[in-house]
């Protein structure tokens, strides 16, 4: 696009004299084939909307000769020289991972390109740098696909939401997770099995470790944070654990007391008895009662509560995943990238400047479900109930239930530091008197 066809919003242009938006297209897998055939099969619309026609300048794949459905003449496989080429206006990175996208990205912001991208591994570890480039070139970075796929939840937060005080931001935001977990709960499917689908359908990452591990929520959990409260929270500064260690055990403990078992991403402003203010970030499996709303969030799908203090609570709710689900996100931002470069505008960019300090895990006030075989005679209750007295653990409900010679005991806990919770679970493993630790889980959504 020449500097000769910017025109202000009003500007009322024949389709024929509309300026043209060209779009290097890094990556055709899952989301980046969806884009390619929204891209063909709407262009008049998009053209309308973005008040610029937009079309493909290149696309980069790695093996050009796996795709023989694009046009032969718009496939390279040198995305760094596609990046910068001077007829590219906007970069759209579809590719995934840290390394060589980010120099790719640095180097396109630096030669005037808009950036949209989906890469959340990469936002959460170099936004910053990221941000530097787009303000030093005056171009746009957009990434509303990074997290929770075709659900509008950063432009809320980073636009509409951007007068208002957000206190905490909590919700599934793994699609491939939500949907093993919600498997093995409905019907006791296997873990393996399970995963193995959530691949075929486009939901897993290409290491799907990166969804069970719990990286991948942990990487939008930064993003979150860091948008809700104007600060920079980075991959390594959230807490995570994923999956992999949640056992049927665990969801037929959860499923006897009316609970089911999510992996939650948690975003809280902290503030502490002298004033000051801290943010705690944390991915981990979270038991929650089966009414509350997040335990009938099936499938692929996610949902995220924003609680702010003007607005009070507010819930999105969508498909987190999938080529063509996260492709409309990505075709949001292409469009709205479009129209900033049509009137010569920009969207938002980094709001850091609360520059708040990360709360520790450990000192993050949690609850506990504790799940416990123990022996069936007197005096066990109390060891038990000592022992959570002895770390500072207040106790919300204690259940016993009796069989032959063992009981299962099951303490909820009050709100508490989660290294007290810890070390309390620690000690009441060794006890002689508690034949085996069920289960642990943290506990949300319960009145305490
Ligand atoms: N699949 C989803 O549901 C989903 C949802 C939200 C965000 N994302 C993100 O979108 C991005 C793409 O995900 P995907 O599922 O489409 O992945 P994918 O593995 O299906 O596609 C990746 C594409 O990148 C290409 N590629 C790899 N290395 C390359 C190189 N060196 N040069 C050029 N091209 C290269 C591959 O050929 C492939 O076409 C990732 O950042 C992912 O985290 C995916
Ligand atoms: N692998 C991711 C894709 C969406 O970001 C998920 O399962 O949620
Ligand atoms: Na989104």
């Amino acid at each position: 696009m020449s500097p000769s066809d910017k025109r202000s919003p009003t500007d009322k242009r024949s389709p024929a004299d509309r300026p043209t938006i060209r779009v290097a297209l890094l990556g055709c897998g899952t989301v980046g084939t969806e884009v390619v055939r929204l891209l063909t099969e709407q262009a008049d619309e998009l053209a309308a909307r973005a008040g610029a026609t937009v079309e493909l300048a290149g696309i980069a794949v790695r093996r050009p000769d796996k795709h023989p459905e694009l046009p032969p003449g718009l496939v390279t496989d040198d995305a760094a020289a596609l990046v910068v080429r001077d007829d590219v206006d906007v970069v759209v990175e579809l590719v995934g991972g840290i390394e060589p996208v980010r120099d790719w990205l640095l180097a396109a912001l630096a030669a005037g390109k808009s950036v949209v991208t989906a890469n959340k591994a990469l936002l959460a570890e170099h936004s910053a740098d990221l941000f530097e480039a787009s303000d030093a070139a005056g171009v746009d970075l957009y990434f509303e696909a990074a997290v929770a796929g075709a659900i509008p939840l950063l432009r809320p937060l980073r636009e509409s939401l951007a007068g208002d005080r957000i206190t905490r931001v909590m919700g599934i935001v793994n699609g491939t997770t939500n949907y093993i977990l919600s498997a093995m709960d409905n019907t006791g499917a296997g873990y393996a099995e399970t995963l193995d689908e959530a691949g075929r359908l486009g939901y897993a990452e290409a290491d799907p470790t990166a969804d069970v591990d719990g990286y991948d929520a942990a990487s939008k959990a930064a993003i979150l944070a860091s948008l809700a409260f104007h600060t920079r929270v980075t991959a390594k500064d959230v807490h995570r654990e994923g999956i992999a260690d949640v056992t049927a055990a665990d969801l037929v403990a959860a499923r006897v007391l009316g609970r089911t078992v999510k992996l939650l991403a948690i975003c809280e402003r902290v503030t502490a008895d002298d004033g000051a203010e801290s943010v705690s970030a944390r991915v981990h499996p979270v038991m929650i009662p089966r009414s509350h709303q997040l335990a009938g969030v099936g499938g692929a799908f996610n949902a995220v509560y924003v609680e702010a203090d003007a607005a009070g609570e507010l819930m999105f709710y969508g498909q987190g995943a999938g080529g063509a689900p996260t492709a409309s996100a990505v075709l949001g931002d292409l469009v709205a990238v479009a129209r900033n470069r049509v009137v010569g505008g920009r969207g938002p960019r980094e709001s850091a400047h609360a520059a708040l300090p990360v709360r520790p895990m450990g000192q993050t006030p949690t609850r506990y479900h504790v799940s416990l075989d123990v022996a069936d005679r007197a005096g066990v209750l109390a060891q038990v109930a000592q022992a959570f007295a002895g770390h500072g653990v207040s106790i919300a409900a204690v259940r016993q239930r009796d069989a032959n010679d063992t009981a299962s005991l099951v303490v909820v806990t009050h709100l508490a530091p989660d290294a007290a919770l810890q070390s309390t679970v620690d000690e009441i493993a060794k006890l002689d008197v508690v034949h085996q630790v069920v289960s642990v889980m943290r506990v949300e959504g319960e009145d305490a």
